[in-house]
């Protein structure tokens, strides 16, 4: 049906949810169809005749890049937004030196241990601005044999009455949000793009924002980004104490970092609380909500696609898993076989509320976030501010702004999907952890058993 047709057409059918994985070489035909895009794909001129373009990421090959861009716009003024500084930043430069059509913006990062991990294009054709969220680096191998997940705008038209903050803004604030976000980077090379969304019409846009930006954000900006977005999206938008106080809430990510000595220092307290936020009131959970959470094990790892290689965009490290073995408890296998991506590890990173039937979900929200207080925020000074190190984005998908009922009806078994079901990443339930399984951990050696390759796994 799909799998031989334009991107274009990809995109259509997968309205209005407009939620994509990256296709992945080596799987069935049958799972790289519906639902599915490539950067080639998104760039393609099917999606528009672009102009110029703007790229957030944390790591880029240049060369690769341009070379996903159709030849008819590969010299088209191209910004990179970067959080590279020192050599990675003269070795960005020098990779782009011959480019005379690319410039660079490096965010500032003046909290210690903070990064630049946000994933978005700007994309600026003949009639008018699409924007992409999404979890992928611009390097090849985080499109070649990986789970990652994308959101991709209508293309906005231009507004006919000239730049504005407030005209052209959506029901969800996209317009509103996406300029605070881009405002943040107080960059003087972003001024033309917050100058094009300011002249666009963002009203088509049907799901949230929840970005992340360094500082201490106090006050009204206590809410602005990090979880304490996501609570008060949630306590504005989210579902009723009735319908979901019991459901519970899934966090699946590629990363994970240091979270205290016990769940109550931040994941079960603070930032549960902001997950399990139902309409109405952000206070403790009533009951306590079920918390699962989605990571591979080493077994995963090493019978993926990739092997044990799968594991060097894992990072997570000995050094931190050895201070928190009460989180292990927590943890569920990767598993996709509704979209054919068993051996697709992991680099998109997602949050929902789904029903305990599983077949139903109350909101979702595909992220660069991962489970880290560096991403999310931690509260700071009893909770009267939110201290956030990294660049973060992701979009918040509520289903009263989508489909005609409260819930999602939600699945991972893409062959099935109707035109209104919201097509998952991964299968539900969650499957726990055996008790041989173990979390992958990426600067330990695996040699007990080969991978996919006939390889061991020995960091040094
Ligand atoms: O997607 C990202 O933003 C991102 C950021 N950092 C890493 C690291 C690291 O920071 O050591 C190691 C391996 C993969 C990633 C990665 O994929």
């Amino acid at each position: 049906s799909l799998t031989s047709k334009e991107p274009i057409d990809i995109f259509t059918h997968a309205q209005p949810l407009s939620f994509f994985l990256t296709k992945v070489h080596g799987i069935s035909s049958d799972y790289n169809g519906a639902y599915t895009m490539s950067l080639r794909d998104i760039l393609s001129e099917s999606m528009g005749n672009l102009q110029e373009s703007c790229q957030f990421n944390y790591m880029f090959e240049i060369p690769w890049l341009i070379q996903q861009y159709p030849t008819s716009f590969r010299q088209k003024p191209l910004l990179c937004v970067h959080g590279f500084q020192g050599g990675q930043k003269a070795g960005l430069e020098a990779d782009a030196r011959k480019f005379t059509n690319i410039k660079f913006c490096q965010a500032k990062l003046e909290m210690p241990y903070g990064t630049h991990h946000t994933k978005m294009m700007f994309l600026m054709y003949d009639n008018g601005l699409r924007v992409v969220i999404h979890t992928a680096n611009l390097i090849e191998r985080d499109w070649h044999q990986k789970t990652q997940g994308i959101w991709i705008s209508p293309v906005f038209p231009k507004l006919k009455s000239g730049p504005s903050p407030t005209q052209g803004d959506s029901p969800t604030h996209f317009k509103r949000d996406l300029l605070q976000y881009v405002a943040a980077y107080k960059a003087y090379q972003l001024k033309d793009w917050q100058d094009h969304i300011s002249r666009h019409d963002l009203s088509s846009a049907n799901v949230f924002i929840v970005g992340s930006v360094p500082g201490r954000h106090m006050a009204e900006k206590k809410h602005w980004f990090g979880h304490m977005k996501l609570r008060k999206l949630l306590n504005e938008n989210g579902p009723v104490k009735e319908q979901a106080s019991k459901w519970p809430v899934i966090g699946q990510f590629s990363s994970i970092g240091s979270l205290g000595a016990s769940k109550e220092n931040w994941l079960s307290v603070e930032f549960l609380q902001s997950l399990a936020t139902v309409k109405g009131t952000s206070s403790v959970p009533l009951a306590p909500v079920e918390f699962k959470l989605i990571f591979p094990t080493v077994d995963n790892v090493r019978t993926s696609l990739e092997g044990y290689p799968a594991g060097g965009s894992i990072p997570y490290s000995i050094n931190v898993a050895k201070k928190q073995p009460w989180l292990h408890s927590y943890f569920h296998q990767w598993k996709s076989e509704g979209r054919g991506r068993n051996r697709a590890m992991p680099h998109i990173k997602t949050y929902c509320r789904p029903s305990p039937t599983w077949g139903e979900a109350a909101w979702f929200l595909v992220t660069s976030s991962n489970l880290s207080k560096a991403a999310w925020g931690a509260l700071e000074k009893k909770g009267s501010q939110l201290m956030i190190r990294s660049y973060e984005i992701g979009v918040l998908f509520i289903p009263k702004y989508l489909v005609e009922n409260a819930v999602f009806k939600c699945s991972s078994k893409v062959k099935e999907a109707g035109q209104k079901t919201f097509v998952l990443p991964y299968d539900l339930p969650p499957r726990a952890y055996t008790k041989s399984d173990k979390p992958w951990i990426w600067d330990i050696a695996h040699k007990e058993l080969p991978d996919s390759n006939g390889n061991m796994w020995c960091p040094s």
